[in-house]
């Protein structure tokens, strides 16, 4: 189904995959997410067709999303007016057996939570590095957390010697001295946690959040109801909640 080669062909397969089985006629409000495997799922969704799309609303993650749909010339509507989103779909930075993610790595995690539990349905896509057994297994740079600025330096502290991430750090800009800000002007923390510490992943949410000056956690604990891997050889694996377990089947390449 991918054309393109490598990692990138893996992001498309998944993305094209994941459209074709949840965005349906129907479907008239839907959640775009943020990330580099987003702009495939834009990409397939414009394939259905203007007559069909014309008829839908879309609701960005973010900056990089409200582009991606403007760029489509797709209808841009928020979540303040659409409170209930048919179908939310997004990348997550790793997802492990029981479909519970990291997510942030692109400072996202605020609106994609809100766009998230907003969905009725709630899927990820992503390539095959993403796919895990535990968080942090591949995903090493830490749970990414947003703070309000003023208390950046507090969390830090907390984080550190209370919950027990010695090298949790302030994200610093590439092209900019000083931190990355959200789209909320807001500052991340990334938070690296032991096995230990991250395996009951619910758990190490409650206890972040509960710190004063966190805004939003990067983990996303039993909200994804589907993901799908793009693998190397064109097959895609997918992992869905079925009643109170997760099955994880797999699509042949075609
Ligand atoms: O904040 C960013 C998001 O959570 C992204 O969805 C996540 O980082 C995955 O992005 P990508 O598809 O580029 O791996």
């Amino acid at each position: 189904m991918s054309q393109l080669p490598g990692i990138e062909g893996a992001k498309q397969l998944a993305a094209y995959t994941a459209v074709d089985k949840h965005i349906l006629p129907h479907h008239k409000i839907i959640g775009i997410g943020s990330g580099s495997t987003v702009p495939y799922v834009v990409e397939r969704i414009m394939q259905q067709g203007t007559e069909l799309n014309k008829g839908r609303t879309f609701i960005p993650t973010g900056f990089q999303s409200k582009e991606l749909i403007i760029e489509a010339r797709l209808n841009l509507g928020d979540v303040d007016q659409y409170l209930t989103i048919d179908v939310t779909i997004d990348g997550a930075d790793e997802v492990d057996a029981q479909l519970n993610c990291i997510k942030g790595g692109g400072a996202c995690h605020l609106r994609e939570k809100v766009l998230a539990e907003a969905a009725k349905s709630f899927i990820i896509v992503a390539d095959y590095r993403k796919n895990g057994k535990y968080l942090g297994e591949n995903f090493a740079h830490g749970v990414p957390i947003e703070v309000v600025p003023f208390a950046y330096a507090k969390v830090l502290q907390n984080l550190r010697s209370v919950l027990g991430s010695p090298n949790a750090s302030l994200r610093m800009a590439k092209a900019k001295a000083g931190p990355v800000v959200t789209d909320n002007a807001n500052f991340v923390i990334d938070a690296p946690f032991s096995r230990d510490l991250i395996k009951d992943p619910s758990s190490l949410l409650t206890k972040i959040k509960l710190l004063t000056g966190v805004v939003e956690v990067g983990l996303f604990c039993n909200i994804a109801q589907a993901a799908y891997f793009g693998n190397q050889d064109g097959s895609v694996t997918i992992k869905r909640v079925e009643g109170a377990k997760v099955i994880e089947e797999s699509i042949a390449a075609s």
